[in-house]
């Protein structure tokens, strides 16, 4: 049993390395968007993507078996703070 439980939880170190490792990507891209938006004067905000996103989430999370609420709740919640830092970048450029 106590092998099994070492396996596993190697893997799930493993697997939460990799989620760090992705998000601080997507992070890096996230905030050129917010240069960007900010050198165009664009909202921090996109709704409409922000929809399509989640309708796409939701579609992959039911084909790989997750829970798409818990999906929605996620990209809502790594969305807030993506927003929270485009609204920054906004406030050092006026
Ligand atoms: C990154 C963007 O800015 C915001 C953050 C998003 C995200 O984290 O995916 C999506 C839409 C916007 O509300 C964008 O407009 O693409």
């Amino acid at each position: 049993m106590r092998a099994e439980l070492t396996r596993l939880r190697d893997s799930i170190d493993n697997i939460d390395a990799a989620v760090v490792h992705m998000l601080a990507e997507r992070f890096k891209c996230t905030q050129q968007v917010g240069v960007l938006k900010a050198e165009h004067q664009l909202p921090p905000a996109d709704p409409a993507r922000e929809a399509r996103q989640i309708a796409r989430l939701r579609e992959l999370a039911e084909s790989a078996k997750l829970d798409p609420a818990f999906a929605e709740k996620l990209l809502n919640f790594i969305i807030a703070e993506v927003i929270r830092h485009h609204e920054t970048i906004a406030d050092g450029t006026r």
